[in-house]
């Protein structure tokens, strides 16, 4: 059951639906606090530019990112500020706390937020009420949420059971996510039944970089067919030799009748 949002919130969910299908394309780049620089040396504002003219429907950045990128990029691709944080360097790098807030996001430009929960780590506490907070700040301020749930912790050994990414994807549901990204269940069967069983759109992580494009494009393909909404592909996106080709074909898949529009506008027929 669709939920009714009121207007301002329905309205930045919408464009961030830009294909014209329910497919959501989300290219994160948060890694750079997590990881440190991860665009291969590559300019930030020229790989946005690249990713924006090749159907991303949206980028996810940290706050300080944008000093360095220009306005213009976001009129093809939604904003996403992403307000958790850690580095790997961390005695416990599952630890994420936030570093900005919905107020900060909305002066900064964005027209979402998102927040990383480690499901099963020891801070587990901390994560899921700092989530709880931002869902009410989210719901204040008309702010889609996109809540990034990984179960990640000393007890978790297999990230990618059923029960445990369906637990996740309930969870954010419960606390008021808009949108869920998460890891992919083993089975696309299981997917399916955690994809039709949720409220929300379920997003999957591209996970690490694979060299064999045609193997990252089967992982979206299965995905799909697993009843996800799409992707919040980082790594296999702009690790690639070339992201805005590798954007393309991931969009090709996610949003099939994207040319569609441009052939009725371009051919000279039409
Ligand atoms: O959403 C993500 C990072 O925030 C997923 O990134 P990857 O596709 O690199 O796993
Ligand atoms: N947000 C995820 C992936 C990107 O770094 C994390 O912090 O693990």
């Amino acid at each position: 059951m669709k939920v009714s949002n009121p207007f301002a919130r329905e309205l930045r969910l919408r464009r961030m639906y830009r294909g014209g299908d329910d497919g959501l394309f989300i290219v994160p780049l948060d890694h750079s606090v997590t990881e440190g620089p991860v665009t291969g040396g590559r300019n930030l504002d020229r790989l946005l530019d690249r990713l924006s003219g090749n159907g991303v429907d949206a980028v996810v950045l940290h706050k300080g990112s944008l000093r360095y990128v220009a306005p213009e990029r976001f009129t093809r691709m939604s904003l996403i500020v992403h307000l958790s944080a850690s580095t790997v360097h961390a005695p416990d790098p599952n630890a994420k706390y936030l570093v900005a807030s919905v107020e900060e996001s909305l002066r900064l430009g964005a027209d979402a937020v998102s927040v990383h929960v480690n499901i099963g780590s020891d801070q587990e506490r901390r994560q899921i009420a700092d989530m709880a907070a931002v869902a009410d700040a989210c719901d204040r301020w008309n702010v889609p949420l996109l809540a990034m749930m990984y179960p990640r912790g000393p007890q978790i050994t297999n990230p990618r059971k059923a029960d445990l990414v369906a637990h996740a994807v309930s969870l954010a549901a419960d606390l008021g996510a808009d949108i869920v990204k998460t890891v992919c269940a083993e089975a696309t069967s299981e997917m399916r039944d955690i994809t039709s069983l949720s409220p929300i759109p379920v997003v999957v992580v591209g996970g690490p970089r694979d060299p064999d494009a045609d193997k990252v494009l089967a992982y979206v393909d299965d995905a799909l067919r697993g009843g996800a909404a799409g992707v919040a592909m980082g790594r296999n996106i702009f690790l690639a030799p070339e992201p805005g080709a590798m954007a393309a074909k991931v969009a090709d898949l996610i949003h099939p009748h994207r040319h569609a529009g441009m052939s009725a506008v371009t051919s000279p027929a039409a």
